[in-house]
């Protein structure tokens, strides 16, 4: 058994597909397994994707796995409506959770994690069918004894479905607006939010630190457990000053974005002495953007500048023409500024002589550098963001990422080649 192998159910949901990229993208876990009816969106070297639409064959898949997985994540869930009916809701809720577990402890598995309801325990569990569901679940998972059992009991789970739900986003709406007053931990946590404070979670109870062998993070342990994440997981000294392959970029990356730029809080310039440009989020626009982990990431930002800007390259003069520039970015809800809204904030590693709103700006993400962190002090937020642009510098001066256009790009006067931009 690989100690840092891991199983995903329900990769293909809200949280599932949460927890799956953001181990992708950030655990040390590798291969990461998913048994579903469906791919899920994430790609990855080291994602092992099993697609299989008869869900009684799962057990037999996951006990078949080799090396067995070290942690087993089940985040399978559906509706009364998807599922037809409460009984067949039933079937998936706890049977084919119950199964899993089962199928789980057979299989050697050492940690298992449930991502339950908050309505598990109260008095809910003996009325609503829902409630039971969920409990019936947790029972098994304590009766099997596994060397760790951590059940995730989130409110609300608030974030884009992939059906997008109007009912969810009113929801949304009045769960966010509660974040004001300071209850919405309360109330409902973000998908993303939950699925950290489960992989966290897990590695606690891999470091010795569960508070028990079965152990239920309610509600407002889970902003808690995730911003233990965000400030333990991370120390500079562990940090790479290189991301990615000498080979290039690797699935899935590229990412593309565009749009107009926008303003954001105003923040980058007065506070951090870091201008960064934002586009606007959009769902629709660019889906992916949905279910990649919050965080840093680099790549390259093509500017339409306007003729009259005075870092438009006179190679480029004609009006709409695009310059390319190495940039890092955020994308997320800044933790040390507490956003209740994910942006996209991009660093151009560029000094401009002024401003560029309204620009045309094209993205062409390549890569991740690291999860968005809580600081302690402004000092300590810029010293990493400086960081992180040394990293991107470092990163795309290679051959295989650019590196033959390193001049221009330095000097911002030419497209980057095809091989990249596509
Ligand atoms: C490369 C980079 C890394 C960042 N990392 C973090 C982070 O870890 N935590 C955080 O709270 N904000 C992070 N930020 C976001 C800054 O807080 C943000 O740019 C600042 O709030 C400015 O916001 P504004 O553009 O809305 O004015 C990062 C920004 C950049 C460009
Ligand atoms: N190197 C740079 N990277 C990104 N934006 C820059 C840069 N230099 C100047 N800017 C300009 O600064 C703006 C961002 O300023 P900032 O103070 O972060 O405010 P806000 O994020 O609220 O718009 C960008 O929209 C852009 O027009």
């Amino acid at each position: 058994m690989a100690s840092n192998s891991a199983a995903v159910f329900g990769s293909t949901g809200l949280v599932g597909s949460f927890i799956l990229s953001n181990l992708l993208a950030t655990g040390p876990f590798k291969p990461v397994t998913t048994i579903a009816r469906r791919a899920p969106k994430a790609e990855s070297p080291n994602l092992n994707s099993i697609v299989d639409a008869d869900t009684n064959k799962w057990p037999a898949t996951l006990i078949g796995l080799s090396p067995a997985p070290h942690v087993t994540f089940s985040a399978i869930g559906t509706t009364r409506a998807a599922a037809g009916g409460i009984e067949n809701q039933w079937k998936i809720d706890h049977d084919l959770n119950v199964e899993v577990a089962r199928a789980a402890k057979q299989a050697g598995v050492k940690t298992f994690v449930f991502i339950s309801s908050a309505g598990s325990d109260g008095l809910l569990a003996a009325t609503s069918p829902y409630s039971k569901m969920k409990k019936g679940v947790e029972t098994t998972i304590k009766e099997l004894e596994f060397d760790q059992g951590i059940i995730v009991r989130p409110g609300f789970i608030l974030g884009e479905r992939e059906q997008g739900r109007f009912v969810e986003g009113l929801l949304k709406g009045f769960v966010h607006g509660l974040s004001y007053l300071g209850l919405q931990d309360k109330i409902g946590q973000e998908a993303e939010v939950i699925a950290r404070a489960a992989i966290r979670a897990t590695q606690l109870a891999d470091e010795g630190k569960a508070p028990s062998k079965h152990w239920v993070l309610g509600q407002s342990d889970i902003p808690q457990t995730q911003l233990n994440h965000y400030n333990t997981l991370i120390t500079m000294a562990a940090r790479p000053e290189i991301i990615g392959s000498e080979a290039g970029p690797e699935k899935p990356y590229p990412y593309k974005m565009e749009g107009k730029v926008i303003s954001g809080f105003g923040r980058g310039s007065k506070e951090l002495g870091i201008p960064t440009a934002n586009l606007p989020v959009d769902d629709a626009l660019t889906p992916w953007i949905a279910n990649i982990p919050s965080g840093v990431y680099f790549g390259f930002a093509s500017l339409a500048l306007p003729a009259s800007h005075p870092d438009k390259p006179s190679s480029t003069a004609a009006e709409g023409a695009f310059t390319v520039f190495p940039m890092v970015m955020s994308i997320g809800y800044n933790p040390f500024y507490k956003n209740t809204v994910r942006s996209a904030e991009v660093h151009i590693l560029h000094k401009f002589g002024q401003d560029f709103y309204d620009a045309h700006m094209r993205l062409l993400i390549l890569g991740f550098i690291r999860e968005e962190k809580d600081y302690k002090s402004l000092e300590a937020l810029i010293e990493d963001i400086n960081f992180d642009c040394e990293v991107a510098k470092k990163s795309l001066a290679r051959e295989a990422w650019g590196e033959k256009r390193g001049k221009s790009h330095r000097q911002g006067e030419r497209r980057a080649p095809q091989n990249i931009l596509g």
